[in-house]
């Protein structure tokens, strides 16, 4: 707001009289940033940013993602749900709502979906903007990260993944909705704590479980008919069983289960070409250990046999001898003597001989993997003696420790780096530094395997494509486009993924892989894209993402958006 527009509504007595660009802006509030000494107080000052001036917020998010991906996402967003209802009261402006709470009591006063529907419509976060939002990140806190059950604390994570929306994918902060849906909690020390916010009672049974969602699900699309809905962070079992109830239903999709699955195959994919360049390992000789068999290592080992089966011709069965799946009683073996969680049976070994393996040094001895993935949330579960070995099997052994945040990985870069010569393949959930060889000075930067790089332009693909649902050849053309977007400059220097600065280019990338497969599969539903010649997809997308006002316009500190 200018001078005279501030004159013209009465206003010019409320602020200092300079009116300044948002580049001023920024560098105000970069230094200000800068300043705070803790990642939580960077996360507290952002979070106020975001609701008080939205513009600026998104401004410095997008030309700064580097250094503030760990302050608004993974590893500070998990220190964030930990501590959220010690910090609520302070994280937004007063009367500004961070998110959408759709508060389920198990008992007679249980919503109606009249009431849901009226609690959805409460959400205005935007009072003078029509609100229509497209896309709707939804947890019921119950698996946060790998920090476990967090009730309504979970909040944080719905916000952070849709500011990486707008900031990776260019969605428009105001077509987005973070819901947190508060069923109770099974969190002891929460149930105990005086500050916790949440219901205080524990989780339903399975059949309340599906009957409360499918209300919800039911009163968000009363609200929202067109909504694209990703489910984040719920407990595996819940993860599988919601993703198969709705996945064909309606337009959503599982991030931990399929965006995961594609983002990690895209790091795969790029470390099988590697390997096979520098040390002539055959794709086909891959033989794959996941350390963890919850949602997301069983959604990674799906898209890799995919992978294996279009891409290298082998069939269901060979494409699925190529991985072995641990949990926390051990290498799971159809014969184990446990009932298998239904997620886990289809890659249950049978060729252990009667033998039960529980250690990882134990399994890597016996299966000889060239990859290990760690989805576990275990730290430290890669212990200097397990990379060692895995160093001695291979020349170059590819190690994704991918539990979040950072405190739950299963190894650091430099552990890695240390244990294996420096011969590693690495990408982690959460960035870890550099590592610089002592005596060269060779600097080696790790890769970063987190689904930021997929579900934003699956998203944004999903939204213009309109599909009638999210189909597996989606995700899977998503993980291929991920994979093929690196620069020659970064395959030269052995990057699994792109750089992060790149981001909205890289998800143009994917949102258009998918609406060429939404097209292909004749799921697509927009006219618009429709009319679209095939060539002009890309330009098309990337007309279509938001952007902060440009550098040099004049903005007014108070104005959100
Ligand atoms: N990098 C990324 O983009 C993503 C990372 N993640 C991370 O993945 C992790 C797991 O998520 P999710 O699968 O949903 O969670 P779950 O909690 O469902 O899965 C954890 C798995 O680890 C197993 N486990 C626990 N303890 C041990 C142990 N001592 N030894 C071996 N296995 C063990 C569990 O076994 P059991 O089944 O017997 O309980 C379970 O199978 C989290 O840290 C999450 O943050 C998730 C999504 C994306
Ligand atoms: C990254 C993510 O989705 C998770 O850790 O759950
Ligand atoms: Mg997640």
């Amino acid at each position: 707001m200018d001078t005279a527009q501030r004159a013209r509504l009465g206003l010019n007595a409320l602020s200092p009289s300079r009116v300044e660009t948002l580049a001023i802006q920024k560098r105000r509030a970069m230094r200000q940033l800068r300043s705070k000494s803790s990642l939580l107080e960077k996360y507290i000052f952002m979070a106020q940013m975001r609701t008080t001036q939205t513009h600026l917020f998104y401004k410095i998010v997008i030309e700064e993602l580097e250094e503030l991906a760990p302050v608004i996402y993974t590893p500070t967003v998990g220190t964030a749900c930990l501590e959220y209802s010690n910090m609520y009261p302070f994280l937004a402006a007063p009367g500004v709502s961070d998110g959408l709470y759709l508060t389920y009591p198990n008992s007679a006063a249980a919503p109606t979906t009249s009431d849901l529907v009226s609690m959805i419509k409460q959400y205005q976060p935007f009072p003078n903007e029509i609100y229509q939002p497209e896309i709707a990140v939804i947890s019921d806190g119950s698996r946060i990260l790998g920090l476990g059950d967090l009730g309504v604390n979970g909040i944080g994570i719905p916000i952070g993944k849709l500011q990486l929306y707008v900031a990776g994918a260019g969605i428009d902060p105001r077509k987005t909705l973070p819901i947190i849906l508060d069923l109770g909690t099974n969190n002891d020390k929460f149930l105990e704590d005086e500050f916790y916010l949440g219901l205080r009672q524990r989780r339903p049974d399975e059949q309340q479980f599906y009957e409360s969602v499918e209300k919800v699900i039911q009163s968000i699309h009363q609200v929202y008919p067109d909504i694209l809905i990703q489910f984040e962070d719920w407990s595996s079992e819940h993860a599988f069983g919601l993703l198969e109830k709705y996945q064909k239903k309606m337009l959503c999709f599982n991030d931990d289960i399929q965006g995961t699955g594609a983002v990690i195959l895209s790091g795969v994919i790029n470390a099988i070409r590697r390997v096979q360049k520098e040390s002539g390992v055959e794709p086909q000789g891959h033989r794959v250990v996941f350390y963890g068999a919850g949602s997301a290592a069983i959604g990674v080992a799906r898209q890799i046999q995919e992978y294996f089966q279009i891409e290298h011709g082998l069939t269901e069965e060979q494409a699925r001898q190529l991985f072995w799946i641990v949990d926390s009683k051990g290498l799971v073996t159809v014969d184990r003597g446990d009932k298998l969680a239904q997620h886990k049976t289809y890659y249950a070994r049978n060729d252990n001989q009667g033998q039960q393996y529980k250690s990882l040094l134990d399994i890597v001895e016996y299966v000889k993997p060239t990859v290990l993935i760690g989805l576990s949330s275990i730290p430290g579960a890669f212990t200097e003696q397990v990379l060692r070995r895995l160093a001695a099997l291979n020349e170059q052994p590819i190690v994704f420790p991918l539990s979040n945040p950072a405190t739950q990985a299963e190894c650091t870069f430099e552990q890695a780096m240390q244990a294996t010569e420096h011969r590693v393949i690495f990408a982690s959930g959460t960035a870890f530094p550099a590592f610089t060889e002592p005596l060269t000075q060779k600097r080696h930067i790790p890769g970063q395997g987190n689904n930021m790089y997929i579900f934003p332009g699956l998203g944004l693909g999903a939204v213009l494509a309109k599909p009638t649902y999210i189909s597996d050849g989606m995700i899977y053309a998503a993980a291929k486009a991920l994979a093929d977007s690196l620069s020659q400059d970064e395959i030269q220097q052995g990057w699994l993924y792109p750089t992060l600065t790149r981001i909205r280019q890289v998800s143009a990338i994917v949102a258009t892989a998918v609406c060429h497969e939404a097209i292909t599969e004749n799921l697509a539903q927009s006219a618009h894209l429709l009319a679209v010649p095939k060539d002009d997809i890309l330009p098309y997308v990337v007309k279509h993402m938001w952007a902060p006002h440009s550098l040099d316009a004049l903005a007014s500190s108070s104005s959100r958006i």
